[in-house]
């Protein structure tokens, strides 16, 4: 039967990136989106570094294309948990992220966020989260958002950045932190990955 996409990415990464070298493996990802088959990786033009991030939480890993991005950057005993409930994209994830040397940074836990960020504290003794990156389904951000105030994963200073709020867009959330009064929200205009489309990240900071 034929390959799927993300089967095919991953042999892109395993023939043109360097194992060890996260950036090898980005940029393999990048020039297969590009010159080969378009993805819904974030890409390599919204980006916002000045986080120093200790805890990390993504929600949607696809095949690790910005889960290689983030934990690229962490310090040393910073880690980053990220969900995905698609069993096939899981095992590919597991395998980039391996390919870029990062498993000891990141924990892949193959299921929903609805049904683990519940299970953050006594799974794997997270307190509160510095930084929540939102890539997932785009009706579940804000449902999970919530999810996650309620489960005082947030603190003072959290920040939530949201990819794709104007395409594919997520109105319900972007209304949500723009007009509470427990966010500080701004938008990072840029574009839909290897697109011209206008796309950008919202990054909500957490007042408590
Ligand atoms: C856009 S892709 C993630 C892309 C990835 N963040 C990147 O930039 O490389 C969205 C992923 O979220 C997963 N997903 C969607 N809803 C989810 C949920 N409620 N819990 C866990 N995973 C979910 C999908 O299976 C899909 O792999
Ligand atoms: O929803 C899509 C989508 C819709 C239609 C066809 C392909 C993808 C999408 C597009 C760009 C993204 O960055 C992204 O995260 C997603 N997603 O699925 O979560
Ligand atoms: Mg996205």
């Amino acid at each position: 039967t034929r390959s799927t996409r993300p089967q095919r990415l991953l042999k892109a990464v395993q023939k043109n990136a360097t194992r060890g070298d996260p950036q090898s493996v980005i940029s393999a990802i990048d020039h297969f989106c590009r010159h080969s088959e378009w993805a819904m990786n974030i890409g390599d033009e919204k980006v916002v570094n000045e986080l120093n991030p200790e805890k990390v939480l993504e929600l949607g890993t696809y095949c690790g294309y910005s889960t290689v991005r983030i934990a690229r950057l962490l310090p040393p005993g910073a880690r980053l948990i990220t969900l995905e409930f698609n069993g096939d994209y899981a095992a590919i994830a597991r395998q980039v992220i391996a390919w870029a040397g990062l498993e000891d940074k990141v924990q892949l836990v193959e299921g929903a966020s609805e049904d683990w960020i519940p299970r953050m504290k006594e799974h794997f003794g997270i307190e509160t989260f510095d930084l929540v990156f939102l890539d997932h389904w785009k009706d579940r951000y804000l449902p999970d958002t919530k999810l996650m105030e309620d489960c005082g994963l947030l603190r003072k200073g959290t920040v939530l950045l949201a990819d794709n709020v104007i395409c594919p867009g997520v109105p319900d959330y972007l209304q949500y932190v723009r007009n509470s009064l427990s966010y500080k929200s701004c938008y990072f205009k840029s574009h839909l990955e290897y697109t011209k489309a206008e796309d950008g990240l919202e990054k909500s900071v957490f007042l408590g």
